[in-house]
């Protein structure tokens, strides 16, 4: 079963400027895949395409199934938020809330009928903390955090709703080499327990870590070898 399928993606600019040449890509459940591409290449445009923020390009983008052309604007913003969970470099966190509360965020937009209780999530960000070493952070705001810290976070957040696919972009990119390895022995895991994730890294021994790496090269992918 794939979680993503994109048959001869091809995008064009505003201003004119084309990437992707007839792009395919398949992405399995329960995989782990790297992808690594010059800069320019288009790897974040992709992720983008892929997590349902860009919906201006020609081809088909499957999602569990799903062919996305089909789906109205709630439908698409309810799959983002329910099935798709996006670690950034950047970590995105809200100034003025605690680091619980900006976990919980992304449980407030579920759906009514999904959503379970508050000390669920609760329970579910205190085990992926204990887990990811950030317990001791909850009632801090973010700008009292390391920036290893922040990734840490934004990670749980990004998995709160127990997304099927992850998109990770750059996830280690900011961090020394203990962060970089408990974010990806948490992508191991998540892969592991039969999620889809889909790694952007320039870090070749990122890259390396995972079952498949792809390349992305003058607008098409194809495997890289090891
Ligand atoms: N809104 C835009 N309008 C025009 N061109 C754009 C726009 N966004 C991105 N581009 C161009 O598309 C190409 C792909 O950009 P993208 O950010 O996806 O590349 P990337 O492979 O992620 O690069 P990096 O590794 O540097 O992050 C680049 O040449 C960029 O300049």
């Amino acid at each position: 079963m794939y979680s993503v399928r994109i048959t001869e993606l091809e995008k064009e600019f505003k201003n004119g400027r084309k990437i992707f040449s007839g792009l395919n890509l398949e992405l399995e459940e329960s995989s782990l895949t790297a992808l690594v591409g010059a800069s320019g290449e288009g790897k974040t445009t992709l992720l983008n395409v892929i997590g349902l923020l860009d919906t201006d390009y020609s081809g088909q983008v499957e999602l569990f199934g799903q062919k996305v052309n089909e789906l109205n604007q709630t439908e698409m913003a309810r799959l983002r938020n329910q099935q798709i969970g996006f670690i950034l470099q950047e970590p995105l966190l809200i100034k003025n809330m605690s680091v619980r509360d900006n976990i919980l965020l992304p449980t407030v937009y579920l759906d009514k009928s999904l959503r379970k209780s508050k000390d669920y999530y609760l329970a579910r960000a205190e085990q992926f903390a204990d887990q990811l070493g950030v317990s001791q952070v909850f009632d801090q705001k973010p700008a009292t955090l390391s920036g290893g810290q922040k990734q840490r976070v934004t990670a749980i957040r990004a998995l709160i709703n127990d997304p099927q696919l992850i998109l990770a972009d750059e996830p280690t990119g900011s961090l020394d080499e203990e962060n970089a390895k408990i974010i990806m022995d948490l992508l191991k895991k998540l892969s592991r327990e039969g999620k889809t994730v889909f790694t952007v890294t320039h870090d070749s021994h990122i890259a390396s870590q995972h079952d498949r790496v792809l390349q992305l090269k003058n607008g098409n992918i194809t495997v890289k070898e090891n």
